[in-house]
């Protein structure tokens, strides 16, 4: 049978601990049918504390992992610092995907680079089932990018540990091809994270306007669906996860999860969306989340 996008990973190279872990993700928590909802947590770093001023109690990270809890999460992401202090007390009852690398937001994105700051054996030490990689694609940094990656797969690799690459068009040059979020941006870095070796890449939903200074090819009129359907072929094998961005209307979020899944993405990972309102609001918002993912539910273990 013909493989559709987005719908399996893995394949030989996939060892037995990345297929174990992968599974209890995507068929163990949540809605348990191949699709995912993460809650990501690293905005304290990138941005600062801005982002909980709003609703203070978020600044707390036990209760945003309480939230993942409540909520019927994948898995929450966050920073080895949060990992070490505040994953303990939920130990095994939502995944922990490990970011490995993060910045602040203080310096200029024109050379971006994501340093290392935790690693693949902290990952495994912390019970974590996934690691997070950010990648800046197109940075005049994207070298030393390329070989921190390297070397983050082939611990991961090694110790059996699921990639997940965010995968964030960044540096001075895309400003002047369309910017970060134009679909030639997010269609190169979903294909950039495929070749180098991501299981699933994270990226930000495609603007699918015509842009000047990119490649003829992105010159056409193109549909949301369209662009978002070539995203999700473009990673290929790497499963597809759809970021939420800064907080928007409800509609606006729910149509966008809508063709993301009707595209043949895994899921998404949605952070500010989620946790920039009242506890309720945020419970109610995620189960219409669940019940659109709940129809498009996606076949087999991963790697069978
Ligand atoms: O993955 C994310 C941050 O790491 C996405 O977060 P937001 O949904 O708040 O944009």
């Amino acid at each position: 049978m013909q493989r559709q996008p987005g719908r399996g990973v893995g394949g030989a190279g996939l060892g037995t601990g990345k297929k174990t872990r992968l599974n209890r993700i995507l068929h163990q928590h949540g809605l348990r049918n191949g699709t995912a909802i993460f809650l990501p947590y690293d905005h304290g770093l990138e941005h600062g504390p801005r982002d909980f001023f709003d609703n203070p109690v978020v600044s707390d990270p036990a209760y945003i992992i309480r939230l993942a809890l409540e909520g019927g999460f994948n898995g929450i992401a966050v920073q080895i610092g949060l990992a070490e202090k505040f994953y303990w007390d939920y130990a095994g009852e939502v995944p922990l995907i490990l970011k490995l690398n993060g910045k602040t937001d203080i310096p200029s994105d024109a050379e971006a680079l994501s340093p290392l700051h935790a690693s693949v054996a902290d990952a495994v030490r912390l019970g974590a089932d996934a690691v997070g990689y950010t990648l800046y694609v197109g940075s005049p940094a994207q070298e030393t990018d390329f070989r921190q990656l390297r070397q983050v797969r082939e611990d991961a690799q090694r110790l059996g540990m699921p990639l997940i690459v965010w995968a964030y068009p960044r540096g001075a040059a895309i400003e002047g091809k369309g910017g970060r979020d134009s679909f030639y941006a997010v269609d190169y870095a979903a294909r950039t994270a495929s070749e180098l070796g991501a299981d699933m890449v994270k990226v930000n939903f495609p603007h699918p306007e015509k842009v000047s200074g990119v490649k003829d090819a992105y010159q056409h009129e193109f549909s949301p669906q369209q662009a978002i359907d070539a995203v999700v072929r473009s990673a290929n094998r790497t499963l597809v996860l759809v970021s939420g961005g800064e907080k928007a209307g409800d509609e606006a979020m729910l149509e966008k999860t809508r063709q993301s899944m009707e595209a043949g993405a895994t899921g998404l990972i949605f952070g500010r969306n989620v946790w920039q309102r009242e506890h309720d609001e945020s419970l109610r918002f995620v189960a219409r989340l669940r019940e659109i993912l709940s129809q498009h539910p996606r076949a087999g273990a991963p790697g069978a």
